[in-house]
């Protein structure tokens, strides 16, 4: 099994359970990680036969900036089943880390597992 990824990608949204967080934009950064087989896009040298990672943050980045989720569970969840549908990924692991959340520490947040690996 090969990988497809993308690390700390950065995009400003409303999320929160408090009503102050209603009210601003905040910013959550974004580690995923795809399963996927590179040798068809390798032999090829062909971008149609592999997961395009600019491709993939492009749309990460609609999808995270038009949503209002209160819980970053609910938003990992809806991006898994996206991703998962729309770019034929077999597996991934998807991190959100919500950095200003919690003061006194470096980052917070949830990371889920969809999918089977091959
Ligand atoms: N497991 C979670 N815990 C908390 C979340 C969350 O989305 N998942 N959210 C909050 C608040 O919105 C917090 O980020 C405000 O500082 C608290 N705990």
């Amino acid at each position: 099994m090969d990988i497809v990824y993308i690390r700390g990608l950065q995009v400003e949204t409303v999320i929160g359970i408090y009503d102050w967080e209603r009210t601003i934009r905040q910013t959550l950064c974004v580690d995923l990680e795809m399963a996927t087989d590179i040798r068809a896009a390798a032999r090829g040298d062909d971008i149609e036969r592999t997961l395009n990672y600019k491709a993939i943050s492009d749309r990460l980045i609609e999808f995270i900036s038009d949503s209002e989720f209160l819980l970053l569970e609910a938003l990992a969840e809806e991006i898994a089943t996206l991703l998962m549908d729309e770019f034929s990924i077999p597996w991934l692991r998807l991190k959100l880390g919500k950095p200003g959340a919690v003061p006194q520490a470096q980052d917070v947040g949830v990371v889920i597992e969809r999918g089977e690996a091959f």
